[in-house]
């Protein structure tokens, strides 16, 4: 579904040059869950902007569904943005001022979804009970359910995760990560970045990044369960 090829990003400030990815290669495929695995500073926010349409690369391409998408124009990449990709972010990025039940509509409606979809999204991130409250009226991880259901909403073929529990007790992020597993399906591929490996096994495809580069790709035919994660 996704491709790609020789990707490097080079941020430049002034005379200072900043090689965040040289020359990586992965491909990203619905059905699975990819875990980006790296140290602090390897190169896995820059990787999934990309992969977002949040940012180009400097050199390489990127190809959805074989289509050439790095060259787009903006337009056309927050086109992609608005349709392919929904985005969980460590710190949940919700709306202050609108309800549980608002932050997932406004998703839905934007996306043209059925406004019966978010009663199935809610009772899908077990929310039901606080779908009237307010963001700061919520904990950390149901702060994070109402994110996932929010880029669920889209039926996004790319569920891109950048630390999703990064702010969460293991006990939380064990519920999230089990939610996150659930959302791929024939037409959704999941990617997490993490620099945790312990929680990388759960992962159908494992990329390491290290220092900018793919240090290898680990193909996992029996992904852990999230259970079975050794969480202490
Ligand atoms: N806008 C920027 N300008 C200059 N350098 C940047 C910029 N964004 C990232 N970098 C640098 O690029 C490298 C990769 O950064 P990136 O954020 O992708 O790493 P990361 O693996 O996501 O790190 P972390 O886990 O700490 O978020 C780092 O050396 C970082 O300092």
């Amino acid at each position: 579904m996704i491709s790609i090829n020789h990707i490097s990003r080079i941020y430049e400030n002034g005379a200072s040059k900043t090689y965040a990815l040289r020359d990586i290669n992965f491909e990203i495929e619905p059905n699975k869950v990819t875990i980006i695995l790296g140290p602090s500073g390897s190169g896995k926010s820059t990787t999934l902007n990309i992969l977002g349409g949040m940012d180009r690369p400097t050199s390489g391409e990127v190809f959805y569904n074989q289509r050439l998408i790095s060259n787009d124009s903006d337009s056309a990449l927050t086109a992609y943005r608005r349709k392919i990709v929904g985005f969980v972010f460590q710190f949940y990025n919700l709306v202050s001022n609108l309800t549980v039940r608002e932050n997932i509509a406004i998703a839905a409606k934007l996306n043209g979804n059925r406004l019966l979809q978010v009663d199935e999204l809610i009772k899908k991130v077990g929310l039901e009970h606080r779908q009237n409250n307010f963001p700061d009226q919520l904990s950390g991880g149901e702060m994070q359910r109402v994110a996932i259901a929010r880029a669920l909403a889209k039926e996004p073929a790319l569920l891109l995760c950048d630390e999703p529990t990064g702010a969460l007790d293991s006990q939380t992020s064990q519920k999230i990560f089990q939610l996150l597993k659930s959302a791929r399906n024939k037409k959704t591929a999941v990617v997490i970045v993490t620099h945790d490996a312990e929680i990388a096994p759960i992962g159908d495809r494992i990329v390491h990044i290290k220092d900018g580069k793919v240090s290898k790709i680990i193909n996992n035919p029996h992904p852990l369960e999230v259970s079975e994660v050794n969480w202490s």
